[in-house]
């Protein structure tokens, strides 16, 4: 494809990103208008590279006229939250919502994947409206925590780094500091009620200092 064609391509890719992170940001703000503890931490979307494109097409076989159909994750949003029992919150919350169907549900926490890689994937068709009419697209939504994006986060930089070829010592590492990362979940868990107290608390007390 050329230049011109990708920016084509990729253009309603680029609006479902940008209005889903609109959307999902705005139910974070719904909480604390109210006060309440949210479930959703933070939002972050990204339009997958073209480079990035290209190397899983090749990488899985997808022909470039596949692309819509067989690449789930050319448009990408990420939910974080703070404990392991908001990420169920989050996915019903996704399941209930009339602006996207799901279509896929992937579990990698109950299952975590070999390299110890945990969160919940949802894949989602999702219209946008383009001058030639509405266009149904697929989304991947990550949805983890804070401890298990930390991890992943460093982890994808330490294999890009090796070209995925992580030496056998540093997987190892990383697995067990997956582990570690799953049992600071565990932890914060058993304290949640506290937690969130003090944050309804502290959420209270910055608003009265700014009126
Ligand atoms: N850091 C990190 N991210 C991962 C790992 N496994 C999956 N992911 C993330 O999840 C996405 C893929 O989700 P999967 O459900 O495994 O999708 P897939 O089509 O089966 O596999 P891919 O070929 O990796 O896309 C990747 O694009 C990453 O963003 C992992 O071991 N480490
Ligand atoms: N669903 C997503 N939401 C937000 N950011 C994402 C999502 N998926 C990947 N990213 C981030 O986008 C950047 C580029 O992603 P890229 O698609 O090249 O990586 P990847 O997810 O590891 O891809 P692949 O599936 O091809 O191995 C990385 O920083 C990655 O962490």
């Amino acid at each position: 494809m050329q230049n011109e064609q990708w920016k084509l391509f990729l253009a309603p890719y680029n609006q479902a990103v940008e209005e889903l992170k609109v959307k999902l940001r705005g139910i974070r703000s719904q909480y604390e208008l109210q006060h309440s503890n949210s479930p959703i931490e933070f939002v972050t979307g990204r339009v997958k590279p073209i480079a990035s494109i290209l190397d899983k097409s090749k990488r899985k076989g997808i022909p470039m006229e596949n692309l819509e159909d067989d690449m789930q994750d050319i448009a990408g949003i990420r939910m974080m939250c703070q404990f392991v029992d908001d990420i169920k919150v989050v996915v019903n919350m996704l399941k209930s919502r009339n602006d996207l169907e799901i279509v896929e549900e992937r579990d990698y926490i109950t299952s975590k994947k070999d390299s110890g890689y945990r969160s919940y994937h949802v894949v989602a068709r999702y219209p946008v409206q383009t001058v030639a009419g509405e266009k149904k697209l697929l989304v991947e939504i990550q949805i983890r925590t804070l401890s298990m994006n930390f991890w992943a986060t460093i982890e994808h930089s330490i294999n890009y780094k090796y070209s995925g070829n992580i030496p056998e010592d540093i997987k190892v590492r990383l697995k067990r500091a997956a582990e570690a990362a799953y049992s600071l979940d565990e932890e914060m868990s058993q304290i949640r009620g506290e937690v969130q107290e003090a944050q309804a608390i502290f959420s209270r007390k910055t608003e009265n200092d700014r009126t």
